[in-house]
């Protein structure tokens, strides 16, 4: 008897202590989900939260082509980042100011969110094995010279040296580069240079029109625009565009010959003549029907500079770009002012980086790029560094149609730097074509865009300065002309 009741008694315990435990638990987990967020910046700024750099860029294997084009014309995905958003299709900037939980991939829970700055830092090694170790190569000063504020100084000596570098050191190894949707290589450089390297695709005369049948997921990166868009950037005196060149390859001396990467190489064959290749990237981009062909053994490319990595981890950190032209994005602004808030807002006004948006939108407008959902800062700095414009391949496509909604951050938020104004304005004493032209004319792929490109430069920076003008009209000199938002 005095058994059984020692026996009922310990279940009784088990019993109430096993509740006991369940309702702890179910107690902490309610009162998670409303905790304050660490890093506050970062969830009112829509952070991405997806893993660019995860092992599943290469899903060419689960692809079904039709499925894909059929999902892209209903607009359910647009192009791999909507694809891969967490968020499903609505956008960041419209999700309530409470944090939500936040769940791995996998759907587990975080335990501890990371500032965004610090995400992924230590998951590449692949981007630690070019660090600084000396200051002889061009490519050494211009990894000593990237600052806070720009990538490199205004008038770098070193700059035509690394240009010419770039484009003539010899390669030493070649491989696929990982991340993003389109065919990206990695050059090696005898001077233990590394380079980002894009293929030609297109004729330069080639115009992608943007419309229903040329919808803008589709459009192919050019491997002219990268390069461009250096020159340009630097001519606008942002400085926020690692230096590309053009180089002339010999594919199979330099690549199929050369190569130890393995998945690249099983993907080249012979066409017409010409050897081609497909790549590893996004299926709707790296398939048959999009090959990518040399003139017999020889290829136009891209060499853009890798950027550093300041002692470990993936050099960027990326944000959700408020005034994306994807389809459900735009939808967002192009209907309402959304900057009104942002301009009350200490996360967006402290810092530098609304007004870094605001010249993002200016440069997009001249290079016409509808490929900017994110926006890049250096990891070093944090938020205190500037805004990147990285990747713009997909600019310079159709030099005849001027899209002013790229313009939006001025017009919504009506704030632009005074430098940045005064400089536009010096910019059309001495017409920015022949800027850019003769800028250009050194490169070994030149001419670098077509004439209609070159012109387009003047047609959009009186448009750009027209915009600009309208809000000084309408708000005054000192509203609109700032060197900082922070009051
Ligand atoms: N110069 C650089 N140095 C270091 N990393 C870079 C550089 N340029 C780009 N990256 C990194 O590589 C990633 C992929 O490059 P990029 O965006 O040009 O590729 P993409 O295929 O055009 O991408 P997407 O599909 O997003 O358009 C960038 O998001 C950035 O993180
Ligand atoms: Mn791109």
């Amino acid at each position: 008897m005095f058994r059984f009741v020692m026996r009922f008694k310990t279940r009784v315990f088990v019993s109430v202590g096993v509740l006991l435990i369940f309702t702890t638990l179910s107690a902490v987990h309610l009162l998670k989900q409303f905790e304050a967020p660490e890093d506050l910046e970062d969830t009112n700024l829509g952070f991405d939260r997806r893993a660019r750099f995860g092992p599943n860029n290469g899903r060419a294997n689960t692809w079904n082509k039709q499925e894909t084009y059929l999902l892209m014309s209903k607009g359910q995905i647009s192009d791999e980042r909507h694809q891969n958003d967490s968020g499903g299709n609505e956008s960041q900037i419209l999700k309530p100011p409470l944090p939500r939980p936040r769940r791995t991939e996998d759907g587990s829970k975080l335990k501890k969110r990371q500032p965004a700055w610090e995400r992924g830092s230590s998951s590449k090694k692949a981007w630690d094995d070019q660090e600084i170790v000396g200051k002889g190569h061009p490519w050494q000063q211009f990894h000593l010279d990237i600052s806070q504020d720009a990538l490199y100084s205004e008038g770098a000596l070193y700059m035509d040296d690394l240009l010419r570098d770039l484009a003539s050191v010899r390669i030493v190894n070649t491989s696929m580069f990982q991340g993003g949707s389109q065919v990206k290589l990695d050059f090696r450089l005898a001077d233990g240079n590394r380079a980002i390297v894009k293929p030609m695709r297109s004729p330069r005369e080639f115009v992608y029109k943007y419309n229903n049948d040329e919808p803008f997921w589709l459009d192919q990166e050019r491997h002219n625009a990268e390069i461009a868009a250096f020159h340009l950037d630097r001519l606008l005196g942002f400085r926020r565009v690692p230096p590309c060149s053009g180089r002339l390859i010999n594919l199979t001396q330099e690549i199929l010959l050369k190569s130890k990467d393995q998945e690249l190489l099983n993907t080249f064959f012979w066409k017409d003549g010409n050897l081609c290749f497909i790549g590893k990237c996004a299926p709707w981009f790296c398939n048959e029907d999009h090959p990518i062909c040399a003139q017999g053994h020889l290829m136009e490319v891209s060499m853009c500079q890798f950027l550093p990595s300041f002692g470990g981890g993936i050099p960027i950190f990326e944000m959700e770009y408020p005034w994306s032209q994807g389809v459900k994005e735009s939808q967002v602004w192009k209907g309402k002012n959304i900057c009104v808030d942002y301009l009350k807002d200490p996360v967006w006004t402290r810092g530098r980086f609304l007004l870094d948006l605001i010249e993002q939108g200016i440069f997009d407008f001249f290079i016409r790029n509808y490929d900017r959902h994110h926006f890049d800062m250096m990891r070093k700095y944090k938020r205190l560094g500037t805004v990147l414009f990285l990747d713009n391949g997909k600019g310079f496509g159709n030099p005849h149609v001027d899209d002013t909604t790229f313009l939006a951050p001025i017009y919504q938020c009506c704030k632009v730097r005074r430098s940045t104004y005064l400089h536009l304005k010096e910019l059309t004493q001495l017409r920015l074509s022949d800027r850019m032209r003769s800028s250009m004319s050194h490169d070994p792929i030149a001419p670098v865009v077509t004439e209609d490109h070159l012109q387009a430069m003047d047609r959009r920076l009186e448009t750009v300065l027209q915009t600009i003008e309208k809000c000084i009209h309408v708000h005054g000199d000192s509203q609109v002309l700032v060197e900082t938002l922070d009051n």
